[in-house]
């Protein structure tokens, strides 16, 4: 079993965690950061910076990943998608290292899970709980959060401070810096969130249903959002219910369904009846015999 590591949607590495670690890459030397690295993203030729085959996991004693392989190479924007229960947050879980996987190989960076140390580079915005707005913090406090792994424990310098300060005006939330997250509505708790890993300019977002509950403007602002972390050449995988206003920047979506992948390719077209809930969606790249993908995309 991996130790479970400490990344950006908290707390800062462990210092066991640290103990064999090579010296990470400051932000400027990371490929996210590079625009002359960008020309690589969605390139099928990019190196993966996600790699799970065959993975399994289970949960309370039941199978729930059943032999997934997911592959996201650098630049790629990748959308998960699946009915309720079909395994989405358990897979992106288990590539966090929340869930431990029963079988199977992660590697993160190229790099084997249980070596990989490296939690600065990764973001990610698990799916919104209610639990943080009993936390008597402020957005800057908790945004800052976000910088903890980059620190590796120093005080805050002014490029934390910067960095803190720009994932803010990214958001939109700049001016709330000083209230209590408390006070905020969930779309703009949403918002926060997803500054607090930005705040660390990983190389790799992972966003657990970040349009989940969300209202349109805040929507707006976090399609925003992640189209400029895409043009900075950020690596992407989001689970989503429905593309929504993300589908422009989505280059591939892997379908789940009984904790097994049942597509891998284009984004499924949700338009007119297809969008409808409860509609089976069957993907025109689809064999004849193949099942209709149940995608999720509404259900
Ligand atoms: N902590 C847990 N203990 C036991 N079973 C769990 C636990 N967490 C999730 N499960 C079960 O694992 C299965 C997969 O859950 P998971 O949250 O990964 O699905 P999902 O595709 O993300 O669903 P949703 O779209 O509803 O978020 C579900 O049947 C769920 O009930």
């Amino acid at each position: 079993m991996r130790p479970e590591p400490d990344i950006s949607a908290g707390a800062a590495p462990s210092t066991e965690a640290r103990a064999d670690d090579t010296p990470g890459k400051t932000s400027a030397e990371t490929p996210a950061q590079t625009s002359a690295e960008a020309p690589a993203r969605a390139s099928a030729e990019a190196p993966p910076v996600i790699s799970l085959r065959g993975a399994t996991a289970s949960l309370g004693g039941r199978p729930v990943l059943r032999g997934v392989d997911l592959t996201v190479r650098r630049g790629e924007v990748v959308a998960l998608l699946g009915a309720n229960g079909s395994g989405k947050s358990t897979a992106v879980r288990s590539v966090v290292g929340q869930v431990p996987l029963s079988g199977g190989e992660l590697r993160l960076f190229d790099t084997p899970s249980r070596r990989f140390r490296d939690w600065a580079r990764v973001g990610y915005v698990p799916q919104r709980t209610t639990a943080a707005s009993g936390v008597p913090a402020t957005v800057r406090e908790v945004v800052s959060a976000g910088r903890l792994a980059r620190r590796r424990l120093a005080p805050p310098r002014a490029a934390d401070r910067a960095a803190v300060r720009r994932a803010l005006e990214l958001v939109g939330m700049a001016d709330r810096a000083k209230d209590p997250v408390g006070a905020l509505s969930g779309g703009q708790h949403q918002r926060v969130l997803i500054a607090r890993a930005l705040a660390g300019e990983p190389e790799l977002l992972i966003m657990d249903e970040p349009m989940a509950g969300v209202d349109l403007a805040s929507q707006e602002i976090l399609a925003d959002t992640l189209r400029e972390q895409v043009a900075r050449g950020a690596t992407v995988l989001l689970v989503l219910h429905e593309l929504g206003p993300l589908e422009p920047l989505i280059d591939r979506a892997v379908v789940l369904r009984d904790g097994c992948v049942v597509h891998d390719g284009p984004p499924p077209k949700a338009v007119g009846q297809h969008a409808l809930p409860g509609h089976d969606h069957v993907h025109p790249h689809a064999a004849h015999d193949a099942e209709p993908i149940r995608t999720g995309l509404l259900t």
